[in-house]
């Protein structure tokens, strides 16, 4: 485990005895711990280990689908929407941002999609929202699968909750519901990740990638991962670290939205996820990489949010860094048209991706 990534046990949080002083110290180091690298490992988060392993069993189960199942449920075309099913090839990660929708620009659009993002994924959102509305299997094809998922999402929006709690107190916020204002939890989004087997040597050669680097577009981004490894983060020198599995443990990172609001002081960083670390974790003359399931849960601000760099995080030495943006859902859109395709892709990678 890379010591750019600290480790930060909440239970003095979250503990029912805890008093302010308790609390106070734990914000402090999440505080320090998300200052350089954006990226901290959370302990002892309240949410039962096995909880976790149940969402990655329905994940599997969901992946195991045939391709016609799955197909059942699509991501609908384009990037306003992100519900649904994503079939290998579809989305493109990319850290590119123009001032203007460049989806409208092919030829971004075509360098951005030469090298296809080697994975799948399920997003699922609240069952209220109205800007984009969940996309579900029929019921029969994996019964309880949509029961499940959405109390997973709120089970980590409560988690949430305290974190963006812990995380104002930490930053010297007067108050630490300031921000809950801009968090009904409505327009988070959980993510099923599944990045099939593929040989080593295509992501050696960078003929392929699980996802490129990227920053995440929102307030805080939990992740639960598998044992397969190959998350990395780039620390302050630009090299990229591993942010290893750790058993029982989340990866927490910060989002662009409060790396705005905070004026820096807490960092939204690149990360992304390449070659699994350990050679034993390669089978076969064409050194097949292990397959990697991942969940993020994406916790982010209410479409109709304002950023604004928040007045106690600015400071004559350290004035305002960004200007404020008009919503989230502005900023969600911009970032999201470079990622899927206006245009609606055929499925046609997905039986060399199977
Ligand atoms: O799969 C992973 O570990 C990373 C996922 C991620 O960074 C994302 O979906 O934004
Ligand atoms: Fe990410």
């Amino acid at each position: 485990m890379s010591p750019a990534i600290p480790i930060v046990d909440f239970s003095p949080y979250l503990s029912s005895t805890a008093n302010p002083s308790d609390r106070a110290a734990v914000a402090q180091k999440l505080v320090t711990a998300c200052r350089d690298t954006g990226f901290v490992y959370i302990t002892n988060h309240g949410i039962p280990q096995s909880l976790v392993d149940e969402t990655f069993s329905w994940s599997r189960k969901f992946f195991d689908l045939n391709q016609e199942e799955k197909m059942k449920a699509p991501h609908p075309p384009g990037y306003a929407v992100h519900r649904g099913y994503s079939w290998p090839g579809l989305e493109k990660v990319s850290q590119v941002i123009t001032s203007h929708r460049s989806s409208d620009d092919p030829d971004i659009q075509n360098k951005l999609r030469q090298v296809g993002d080697c994975k799948e994924s399920f997003e699922v959102g609240s069952e209220e929202s109205k800007e984009q509305p969940n996309i579900w299997i029929p019921e029969d094809t994996l019964p309880g699968f949509r029961k499940f998922t959405t109390e997973f999402y709120w089970t980590c929006n409560k988690l949430a909750v305290e974190l963006i709690r812990a995380l104002s107190l930490g930053l010297g916020l007067p108050d630490n519901d300031y921000l809950m204002q801009f968090h009904s939890g409505h327009n988070n989004q959980l993510r099923l990740l599944h990045y099939p087997p593929i040989p080593a040597a295509s992501l050696e050669d960078q003929s392929a990638a699980r996802m490129p680097a990227h920053t995440d577009w929102g307030t805080i981004t939990f992740l639960f991962q598998d044992e397969c490894g190959g998350l990395e983060v780039q620390t302050a020198d630009g090299d990229y670290v591993q942010a290893e599995p750790v058993e029982g443990a989340i990866v927490m990172n910060i989002g662009d939205c409060l790396m705005r609001w905070s004026n820096d002081k807490l960092k939204s960083n690149m990360h992304r996820v390449t070659l699994p670390p350990a050679e034993d974790r390669y089978t076969g003359k064409d050194r097949m990489t292990r397959a990697r399931y991942s969940i993020p849960y994406f916790v982010v601000p209410d479409e109709t949010a304002p950023i604004k760099t928040l007045e106690e995080c600015i400071t004559q030495a350290k004035p305002a860094h960004y200007a404020p943006l008009e919503s989230y859902g502005d900023y969600r859109i911009l970032r999201g048209s470079v990622q899927y395709e206006s245009k609606r892709p055929e499925p046609n990678s997905i039986a060399a991706a199977a």
